[in-house]
């Protein structure tokens, strides 16, 4: 499998060249050069597979030769092995119609874990005896930062710096990234907004001088590699739903735009997807552009959903690219115009492209603690503000007949503040992490300025050698 960028003009890599590249050469974002196919019966002989050996075969054709089978399955079942519930990715049924699907059993209870846990594998299978080491730097409005710590803490080649927006995160997330006190873990809470620091993680790898002294690697979802495991559980789901011969839609909330765009790649495989429907908070850049073409960003508003705060999203310029004809030099020009302006139309055939598949939402405060009651009053099932932003979306959406399952893509105890204002019920730690508020908490704060932060990186990060 080849691996070409959303700008058209950087090294066209493999599949290890792309895990360990993270943002390509000319600031774009990689994608396979074609999307691998399974026929129905490839699909249908999902039917009764673990989630492990689910992810085997619907990674297989990402992977290439980079890997050998067996190998990749010994990843998969070391991954998905650290995941508190049998079925890794259980469904929860709520009503006739409605799903969750429960992607938070991991050691960090969010979805990030998925990926998480198998990309410090492929880091670690793909550095050792190569004398190379990588330097993480990583954005996070609260689940990649835990997430990638857990799955990075301690290993050999690898040192991260993860930058959160101060005072931005929920306790219980900054305490799972900053309780980890490992020495290859740097913490940075940054003076701003979860979109000044990952502007700060791009241009870090624009900057050729620094990207090369320290050989800079990603954890966010400009790696492919993250986009890749989450692809799996849109097919594991739903197999378990009675696909290939029934279409199921997704409910997704959605912040950076990766979670959903997975399902996109699902579709594109050949899962028959009903409909995505990306489910956003009131930072609604997402809803704006899916409903009227407009992408331009607004100020950022702080929400008890705290990791969908987020106005430029990552991965719709993969979006862009693939419904937009594929045209490097062109989406190039779209994205300079974007960046200058910070505002930008979509093309018809990108609107056009997206609508076949997308449909969007926009959810406010008091819709999203419905949603919650809603949840916990009618199936007994107590939900994080996330994931009922996007149950709120998937209860109004219009999808005929298909079942609906809405990603569960956190545990509830990670905001127990917004989850006890909504349903009265205060949801407690899981016992593995029970003592999470007696750990000693180690963190920097630095300005949202380029310079604090590379400064900082470069006396502790280790030269490339
Ligand atoms: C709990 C939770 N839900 C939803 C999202 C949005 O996912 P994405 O950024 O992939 O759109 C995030 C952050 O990424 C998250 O942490
Ligand atoms: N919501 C995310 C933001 C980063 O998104 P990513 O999927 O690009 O890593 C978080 O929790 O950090």
């Amino acid at each position: 499998m080849r691996y070409v960028s959303t700008r058209g003009n950087a090294p066209v890599l493999d599949f290890e060249g792309v895990t360990l590249a993270g943002l390509a050469a000319d600031g774009g974002l990689y994608l396979p050069e074609q999307w691998p196919a399974l026929s129905a019966d490839a699909i249908r002989d999902l039917r009764g597979l673990t989630y492990a050996e689910t992810a085997a075969e619907v990674m297989a054709p990402f992977v290439g030769d980079s890997l050998t089978r067996d190998e990749l399955t010994a990843l998969c079942d070391q991954a998905y092995g650290r995941f508190a519930h049998d079925a890794v990715t259980p469904l929860v049924q709520l009503d006739h119609r409605q799903w969750l699907l429960e992607l938070f059993h991991g050691p960090t209870l969010a979805f990030k874990d998925v990926a998480l846990q198998l990309l410090g594998l492929l880091f670690e299978r793909f550095l050792t005896g190569k004398n190379r080491h990588l330097t993480i730097i990583g954005a996070t409005s609260g689940d990649t930062g835990s997430a990638a710590i857990d799955a990075l803490a301690g290993r050999e080649h690898i040192d991260v710096f993860m930058l959160h927006p101060a005072g931005r995160v929920s306790d219980v997330q900054r305490r799972q990234m900053t309780t980890v006190l490992a020495p290859n873990i740097h913490n940075i809470a940054i003076q701003g907004s979860f979109d000044d620091a990952q502007a700060m993680v791009k241009a870090a790898f624009n900057d050729k001088d620094f990207a090369t002294r320290f050989r800079l690697g990603a954890v966010n979802s400009i790696n492919w590699a993250r986009l890749m495991a989450q692809v799996v559980y849109y097919f594991y789901a739903a197999v378990r739903l009675g696909a290939p011969e029934r279409r199921i839609a997704f409910a997704v909330p959605t912040g950076n735009f990766g979670d959903v765009f997975a399902g996109y790649v699902a579709a594109k495989m050949g899962l028959p997807i009903a409909k995505l429907i990306v489910a956003t908070n009131v930072n609604d850049i997402l809803h704006r552009a899916l409903s009227a073409g407009d992408y331009s960003v607004g100020g950022v508003t702080p929400t008890p959903s705290p990791s969908m705060d987020i106005q430029v999203s990552s991965n719709f310029e993969r979006l862009l690219f693939d419904v937009g004809g594929r045209d490097g030099a062109a989406l190039a020009e779209q994205m300079r115009g974007f960046e200058a302006s910070k505002a930008m139309r979509l093309t018809n055939a990108q609107t056009e492209g997206a609508a076949a598949l997308f449909t969007s939402d926009r959810v406010d405060l008091d819709e999203m603690a419905i949603a919650m009651r809603w949840a916990c009053d009618h199936a007994g099932e107590i939900i994080d503000p996330h994931t009922a932003i996007g149950l709120a979306a998937a209860r109004r959406a219009d999808v005929g007949d298909a079942p609906v399952v809405t990603l569960a893509t956190a545990h509830p105890a990670k905001f127990p503040d917004a989850v006890e204002r909504a349903t009265g019920a205060r949801p407690a730690l899981p016992g593995r992490i029970g003592d999470l508020f007696d750990r000693e908490e180690r963190y920097t704060t630095l300005p949202a300025t380029f310079e604090a932060v590379t400064a900082y990186i470069a006396e502790r990060a280790t030269p490339a050698s």
